[in-house]
């Protein structure tokens, strides 16, 4: 089936431009918030097996499924390789828990996490006695290389990155017999990530725009942390067109052709986040809003700076 308000990849395949995010849903929340994004319309959900809650996510989409209301393809479920299995002969393994969790015989994308490997085992988040994280050396090129294996074996339809940097995005083409469909980076008003938008765009990379409200959730958030949707200038955009921060900053990205990921488990916000497709943001308001761009990252990892592979820690974009 052609999905409706969708990107095509450059794999042929569609992606639906807006999708859930399920990152800090709770396990006890997020099956209900799946459940009602499909009653709404959405069409995409983005799961990760580091977010602990794929199994919880599989049994909403079974739920709708089982009930008539949607077949498994007319859904887009990403999910991403965390860092822990970059070796490749670890990656095929997690792409099967991340399958059994979500109760799925494919997924339809499905991403290197960030280009950063952690030592292997049992941790998501293995640490010294002082800490810090312990990193691997796999380099995120020979991950590729198995990444395009799942394809081949029928496990994922699309295969894409996450946080990489132009520099480490090359490094892939390089050796890529798959081209990644979609980059997933943090996108807002704050970090508009123009150059890396037109780099991919040059290369027919599809930007996926992670926490686009500004992650005001996120776990390291801190009092006095700027929070984009209270931004007055976001605000009065917003109230120009009668709609809210969140609807501004959706349409913002939809706009610009990126796909667009918003997280909520509200039943409330998960409809009007998606009530995006009846107004237009003028040109001059789009300008306005690329202009507030800062450099703002509410994900930089700045823990992680000495990884060889940090995206952010020398690059520019
Ligand atoms: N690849 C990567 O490394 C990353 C990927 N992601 C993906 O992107 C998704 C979105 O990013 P995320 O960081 O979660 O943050 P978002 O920018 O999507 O913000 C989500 C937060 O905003 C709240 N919210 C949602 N809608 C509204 C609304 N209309 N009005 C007011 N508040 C609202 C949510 O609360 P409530 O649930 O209570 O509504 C939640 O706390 C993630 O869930 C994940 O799937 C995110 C970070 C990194
Ligand atoms: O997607 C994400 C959110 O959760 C992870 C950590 O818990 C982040 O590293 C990641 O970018």
């Amino acid at each position: 089936m052609a999905f409706v308000k969708s990107v095509k990849l450059n794999n042929g395949y569609e992606m639906p431009i807006l999708g859930l995010g399920t990152w800090g849903s709770p396990k006890g929340e997020v099956a209900q918030a799946v459940k009602d994004a499909i009653d709404i319309g959405y069409r995409h959900i983005d799961c990760a097996h580091v977010y602990e809650n794929e199994h919880e996510v599989g049994e909403g989409i079974e739920t709708k499924i089982k009930e008539g209301v949607i077949k498994r393809e007319d859904l887009f479920v990403t999910s991403k390789l965390w860092n822990t299995f970059h070796r490749p002969d670890l990656v095929r393994g997690a792409c099967e828990t991340t399958l059994k969790n979500l109760k799925l015989d494919y997924i339809d994308m499905y991403l290197i996490h960030w280009p950063m490997g952690f030592k292997e085992g049992a941790e998501l988040f293995p640490a010294d006695e002082n800490g810090k994280t312990v990193f691997s050396d796999v380099d995120y090129i020979d991950t590729w290389k198995e990444m395009e294996n799942l394809v081949k074996a029928g496990l994922v339809k699309s295969i894409g990155l996450s946080n990489f940097n132009k520099r480490q995005i090359e490094r892939v083409l390089s050796v890529a017999a798959i081209t990644p469909a979609t980059n997933q980076v943090e996108c807002h008003p704050y970090l508009t990530q123009k150059k890396l938008m037109d780099y991919c765009k040059s290369k027919n990379i599809v930007i996926t725009a992670y926490s686009p409200l500004g992650s005001p959730n996120r776990p390291w958030a801190k009092a006095g942390d700027p929070v984009l949707m209270e931004d007055p200038k976001i605000l009065a955009i917003a109230e120009k067109y009668g709609k809210t921060a969140a609807q501004v900053l959706i349409r913002y990205q939809i706009q610009r052709g990126n796909v667009v990921i918003p997280k909520s488990v509200n039943k409330n916000r998960i409809a009007s986040n998606f009530d995006v497709f009846n107004y237009k943001l003028s040109e001059s308001d789009m300008e306005a809003i690329d202009g507030f761009d800062c450099k703002g990252r509410f994900v930089p990892l700045t823990h992680l700076y000495g990884h060889p592979h940090h995206p952010f820690e020398n690059d520019e974009y």
